[in-house]
This record gives C-alpha cells, sequence and structure tokens, in this order.
C-alpha cells in the first residue's frame, strides 16, 4: 500500500516538474504577445484628440442629428474635446464615417446610422439637430426628402425631447429670410420666401421647423434655441458639396475656369466654422429662446470672392460666368448685434485665414484622391437660361 502512495507521489511530483515547465514555456512565449497588446492598448488610448474630464454633475448626453457632416462634426469634436458623451445620428446622405472616424470606439462616443424621418429613442439632456441637406444643389436633388427631413425629422426631435426633458437646439438658416428686401437682416425681419420655388424647400421646411420649435415650446414647454446660420465654410466640406467657398477652391486649384452664376453682384457674407460652432455652443447653453443670427458680417460680392480666392490659391484659372440660379438671394448679410449683446459672441477668425486653412484641406484632399480616384466636379445650381461668358 505505501508503495503505491510512494508510486503515485512520485508520478505527481514528476508531472507538477513537467506542468511548471511547461508553463514557463508558454509564458515565456506569450511574453511577445503581452507586449503586443499592450502597446495596442496604448496606441488605442493615445489615438483619440485630447478629453476634458468632466465630473458626472457636468457631463452632458448630447445627440447631435447630423453629426458627421460638415458642421456637426465640427460641433462633435468641440463637444467631445469638452468632455461630453456625444451621440451622432446621421443618415450618410452628406454626411460621411470619415467625419468622425477619429472618435470611434471612444467611450464618450457613439456613431448611429438612422434617418430622423424615423422616430428615435434614447436618453439625452441636449439636442443639436444639424439633419438636413444644407448646399443647394444637395437640397434641391431631392426636395421631398429635404422637405421630410426638416418636417418629420424635426416632430421627431422635439418629440424626443419632450419625452425626455431634453433642451433641442434648431440649425436654421438665413434662408428664412429669402432674397431679403431689408438690409442687413436682423432676427425680427419676417422674409421674402418664394414658397413654390426651387429653393422652397429648403427655405420654407426651415421656416417651418422653426414655427414647430416655438409650437412645442409655447404648448409642451419644450426648451428650445433657434440659430440662423449665415453662409460657413472650412474643412470637411464635401468636395462635391457645390456650394461657392468649395467650388471656388477646388476649380482654382485645378486649374478650371471659376463659375460665377450671374453677374456676380450678388453678396455673401461668410464665417469659419469654428466661429459657428463656438456660436451653437453658446445658444444653446444660454437663456435665449428667441431666434438668434449667426454669422460673419463682412460682405463681399461673389466675384470679388471669386478674385480673391485665385489670388490666395495663385491660381491662373480664368473667371466663367455663367446664367444666374433662380431665385439666388441678392445680398445677404447678418445683423449680428444680439448675438453680440446677449451672448458676448461674435467672429473672431478673418476671413483670409479661414480660407487659406480651406485651401490647405482641399489640397490635402485632391492629393488624397489621385492616383486615378475618382474627383467629384462641383455641381452646379439651378440655372435660369442663358449661355456662359468667360472673363
Ligand atoms: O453656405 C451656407 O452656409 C449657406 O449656403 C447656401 O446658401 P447660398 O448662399 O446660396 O450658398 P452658395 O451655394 O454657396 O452660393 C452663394 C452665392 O455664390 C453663387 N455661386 C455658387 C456656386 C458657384 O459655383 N458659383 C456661384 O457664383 C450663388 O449663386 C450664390 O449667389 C444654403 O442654402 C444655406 O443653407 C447655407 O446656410
Amino acid at each position: 500500500m505505501m508503495r503505491v502512495i510512494w508510486l503515485i507521489s512520485g508520478l505527481n511530483r514528476r508531472m507538477m516538474k513537467i506542468l511548471l515547465a511547461l508553463a514557463l514555456i508558454a509564458y515565456i512565449a506569450v511574453a511577445p504577445l503581452r507586449e503586443k497588446i499592450r502597446d495596442l492598448e496604448q496606441s488605442l488610448s493615445q489615438k483619440y484628440p485630447p478629453v476634458k474630464f468632466l465630473s458626472e454633475k457636468d457631463r452632458k448626453r448630447i445627440l447631435i442629428t447630423g453629426g458627421a457632416g460638415f458642421v456637426g462634426s465640427h460641433l462633435t469634436d468641440k463637444l467631445m474635446m469638452d468632455g461630453h458623451e456625444v451621440t451622432v445620428v446621421d443618415n450618410f446622405f452628406t454626411g460621411r464615417k470619415r467625419n468622425v472616424e477619429h472618435w470611434i470606439g471612444h467611450e464618450n462616443f457613439e456613431l448611429i446610422n438612422h434617418d430622423v424621418v424615423e422616430p428615435l429613442y434614447i436618453e439625452v439632456d441636449q439636442i443639436y439637430h444639424l439633419a438636413s441637406p444644407a448646399s443647394p444643389p444637395n437640397y434641391m436633388y431631392n426636395p421631398i426628402k429635404t422637405l421630410k427631413t426638416n418636417t418629420i425629422g424635426t416632430l421627431n426631435m422635439l418629440g424626443l425631447a419632450k419625452r425626455v426633458g431634453a433642451r433641442l437646439l434648431l440649425a436654421s438658416t438665413s434662408e428664412v429670410y429669402g432674397d431679403p428686401e431689408e438690409h442687413p437682416q436682423n432676427e425680427e425681419y419676417w422674409g421674402h420666401v418664394n414658397p413654390i420655388g426651387p429653393r422652397a424647400c429648403y427655405d420654407e421646411g426651415k421656416r417651418v421647423a422653426e414655427t414647430m420649435c416655438y409650437a412645442y415650446m409655447k404648448q409642451e414647454g419644450v426648451e428650445v434655441r433657434v440659430a440662423r446660420i449665415f453662409n460657413t465654410f472650412g474643412s470637411r466640406m464635401h468636395m462635391n458639396d457645390g456650394r461657392v467657398v468649395s467650388n471656388f477652391i477646388l476649380q482654382a486649384l485645378q486649374g478650371e475656369p471659376l463659375t460665377v452664376y450671374g453677374t456676380g453682384s450678388q453678396t455673401r457674407a461668410f464665417q469659419y466654422v469654428s466661429d459657428l460652432v463656438n456660436g451653437l455652443v453658446l445658444l444653446m447653453n444660454s437663456n435665449i429662446s428667441s431666434p438668434v443670427n449667426l454669422g460673419n458680417p463682412e460682405e463681399h460680392t461673389i466675384l470679388e470672392f471669386a478674385r480673391l480666392i485665385k489670388s490666395l490659391v495663385v491660381s491662373r484659372s480664368q473667371i466663367q460666368f455663367l446664367p444666374e440660379a433662380q431665385d439666388d438671394p441678392q445680398r445677404r448679410r447678418p445683423d449680428i448685434r444680439k448675438a453680440k449683446m446677449m451672448l458676448g459672441w461674435e467672429p473672431v477668425v478673418p476671413l483670409e485665414e479661414g480660407l487659406n486653412k480651406t485651401i490647405h484641406y482641399f489640397s490635402r484632399e485632391l492629393e488624397h484622391q489621385a492616383n486615378n480616384q475618382y474627383i467629384p466636379k462641383p455641381k452646379a445650381a439651378r440655372m435660369k437660361k442663358g449661355r456662359p461668358r468667360h472673363n
């Protein structure tokens, strides 16, 4: 009996030694793997832009509809870096995953592929409702969809705000003033919009979206903020956006004629996207429920603007005059006294500085898309009839 016990424990000792040896080999073998995993974990935690730490009390759960678009993605960056929890909802009609990919995987960030025309049920404290195509060729491409997005989409988001007690900021537009008969445009002006023209799907869509906000405020007590956004430009505008800034820069960079619609005497005032984003956040966190203009009051004719871009790009492109776009607003410039007085906000990025940054962005985009890849041509707006002429 003793002999059997001795034999078994001897075997066990041998087994133990073998097992220990195997464990040691495994440990040594997986060491490089462990190092690789550690490096990977480090690189993952370092890949995000720096994010502030906010206490539970200060950290908000924020929904941005259209958060993968041009303005929405810059707003996403600001709110993420400020330390909030951001949920981006986008149907990727004009938005792009690329615009927010640098946040994917971050614990404060979520990206949902969803169309606001369908209801959405999530818990949030604030809603920035930006979802809508914004460039004239994009919003005219499918006017019914533009109308649905701005009407049904806004109703859905107001319904969500009501259910969860969130505050909603609507990204409205200078287009609610139409082709204005007052200049500059202040928030008291009711506008001059053609309700059956090609721009109506957007202009009237945004006007009724504003109406809905105030109906929900009065009837249901929903907290609303309305930003009337004037012409904005900057990085992450789509190459195929069709608005004047991206068109002119891309044309100048590629040595193609800069397409001026009409005589070029119509005016616009352009703000850089970072100024707008700061204004949106200030407005959301203010107590102003009436509409507020956000724009840069420095006004230029479109022809002046074409010449400025040509000179900044140092381009030999010609200027080509095309027929004017139907119902194109002739003069537009924001009166921003309200934003200055009540939000302490005004644009700080000079036009040329913003343009140089945007030119740099588009040159890199062109490089990125080189090597036989398809580079979309700038889209044209809906024109009145007439012949192009060159300058
Ligand atoms: O940029 C913006 O933020 C605004 O742009 C558009 O409004 P619009 O002022 O018509 O914008 P553009 O398409 O950039 O046109 C500006 C002016 O440049 C002209 N244009 C545009 C493009 C082009 O290649 N050539 C050209 O002369 C247009 O006819 C117009 O007079 C949108 O409707 C607004 O929602 C948006 O807020």
